[in-house]
């Protein structure tokens, strides 16, 4: 069974626009892999990640995730989904400033009282991302490549099946950028979780993966795949 499949997926902003954000887009994700995204400003491939990841809904088309439609699910099941089994990176970042660098890690489980996030997974993951150093500062005290370490933390305290990533280098110098994406690729490939990452930067990722072009509304698989 495929892990996510995007199913005929349409979007349209609004009645008035005469062509849609996302034209009758399908693809199958697998499970392990890495795809690496890519596209022109304005191409929607933000859209596209909402879309995926269960955070906007398409216009017509299904995303199924494990053979189930997730628009279909109730309020409650998506978001237990969301929480539980998708982890999401963004470009800025999207810490709470007013909470340490421990308890911002912890926030998933704010969202689901079920969810078990032990104090010594926390330190592991912490030490793997040096950032174990850090855990009672607050977010406005780092560095942006501080910041984003923590966000792969939060992103990845529940051992998700998915981590969608946004431009997760778009905020960082050149150094951080190689930095962040390889830590982000092993941490990803160690545990067999999937990434779907878009990113602007060539040559961004350099463990083998697919990558795939959104152009005119529609995903390409590019010849030259590792
Ligand atoms: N909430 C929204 N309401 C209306 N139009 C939107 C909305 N979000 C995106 N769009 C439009 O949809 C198109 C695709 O946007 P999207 O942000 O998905 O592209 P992108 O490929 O991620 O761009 P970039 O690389 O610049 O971040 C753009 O024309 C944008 O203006």
């Amino acid at each position: 069974m495929d892990l996510l499949n995007a199913n005929f997926i349409t979007k349209k902003y609004s009645s008035a626009s005469t062509q849609a954000e996302l034209q009758s887009l399908s693809y199958k994700f697998k499970k392990g892999n890495i795809y690496v995204i890519k596209g022109k400003s304005g191409s929607g491939k933000s859209t596209l990640l909402n879309i995926l990841g269960g955070m906007d809904k398409p216009t017509s088309g299904s995303v199924y995730y494990k053979g189930r439609s997730f628009y279909e699910l109730s309020d409650k099941e998506q978001s237990i989904i969301r929480n539980k089994e998708f982890g999401f990176i963004f470009q800025s970042f999207n810490l709470i400033p007013e909470l340490t660098v421990q308890d911002n890690i912890h926030i998933p489980k704010y969202f689901n009282k079920d969810l078990q996030i032990s104090s010594s997974s926390v330190e592991d993951l912490s030490h793997e991302l040096g950032i174990y150093s850090i855990l009672h500062k607050k977010p406005p005290q780092l560095s942006g490549g501080e910041q984003q370490r923590v966000a792969i933390a939060r992103a990845l305290i529940t051992n998700p099946e998915i981590i969608f990533a946004d431009e997760p280098t778009g905020n960082l110098d050149l150094a951080n950028t190689t930095k962040i994406a390889d830590l982000l690729v092993y941490l990803v490939a160690s545990r067999n979780s999937t990434l779907i990452l878009v990113t602007h930067e060539q040559n961004l990722i350099k463990h083998p993966h697919i990558e795939l072009t959104l152009q005119d509304g529609v995903l390409k698989a590019d010849e030259a795949n590792v």
